[in-house]
């Protein structure tokens, strides 16, 4: 094993539901659950099987999520095997402007926010020891973050999205999985956020991501592919 003096940096997947038209939100206060019943299932055990689960400060601020393990059996599995309850909830947040009074920060699972160096100080006044605060960077730098998270233990880390956080991990080659649950739905609104954003994609539009499954749960199809391109 080659000798390294730093811990491996987590397995990062990539989760995200989207419409037939590419869509993963529409443009109503109301959040879109494009998921059904077992899909929102198999999300669930995808959380218990990870150390942290991942968001944008967009997602926070709309979705307000909890991010929890929702079945009790899970959970029970994972304090059985010595691991906390549930996951570390992670934001990442150029800006800092994150409601203290969101149920986030008030229901299970530590919560660590990655933000900029300018922001963290009045972000940690904010919010008041609920949330431990890094400053990572004039900008967040996603590689400095998986680091991070690596010295802290992490090894698999699921990320949830939204749109700019995904197609930051994909754009920079930094995502080990994607998994996309295509559901039967058309949100057919222009404005509403899509998958993934404009960006230069490692290997191009020419690079086929490797496709490691792809299966029915329900009624939304579930496409698993592998992102990264071959080391030659
Ligand atoms: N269907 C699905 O599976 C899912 C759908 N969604 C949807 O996605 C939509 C949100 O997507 P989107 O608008 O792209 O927002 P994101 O959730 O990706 O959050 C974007 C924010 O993340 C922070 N951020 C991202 N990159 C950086 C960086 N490099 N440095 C510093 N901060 C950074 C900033 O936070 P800040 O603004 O605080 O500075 C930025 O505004 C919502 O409508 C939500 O419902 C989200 C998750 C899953
Ligand atoms: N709408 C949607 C998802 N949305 C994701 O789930 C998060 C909310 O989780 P919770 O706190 O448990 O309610 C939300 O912030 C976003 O990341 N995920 C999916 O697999 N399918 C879906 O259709």
């Amino acid at each position: 094993m080659p000798h390294s003096h730093h811990p491996p940096r987590p397995f990062v997947l990539l989760s995200v539901a989207a419409s037939i038209d590419g869509h993963i939100d529409d443009t109503t206060a109301e959040r879109l659950l494009l998921s059904g019943p077992e899909d929102f299932d198999r999300v669930d055990a995808e959380r218990a099987a990870s150390d942290a689960i991942l968001i944008g400060g967009v997602t926070l601020r709309r979705d307000e999520p909890r991010l929890l393990v929702r079945s009790a059996e899970r959970r029970a599995a994972r304090v059985a095997a010595g691991r906390p309850e549930h996951p570390i909830k992670i934001v990442v947040s150029g800006g800092g402007d994150l409601d203290p009074a969101l149920p986030f920060w008030h229901t299970g699972g530590e919560k660590l926010v990655y933000t900029t160096d300018a922001a963290a100080g009045p972000l940690r006044a904010r919010l008041g020891g609920r949330a431990e605060v890094v400053p990572i960077g004039a900008t967040v730098d996603f590689g400095a973050l998986l680091d991070d998270l690596g010295a802290r233990g992490v090894r698999r880390l699921m990320v949830e999205g939204g749109t700019s956080i995904l197609t930051a991990f994909l754009a920079q080659g930094l995502a080990d999985e994607l998994q996309l649950a295509v559901a039967p739905l058309l949100v057919g609104d222009p404005a509403a956020p899509r998958v993934l954003g404009p960006a230069r994609y490692p290997g191009g539009p020419a690079h086929r991501l490797r496709l490691l499954e792809a299966r029915t749960v329900g009624d939304v199809v579930l496409i698993r592919y592998a992102p990264k391109p071959e080391v030659p």
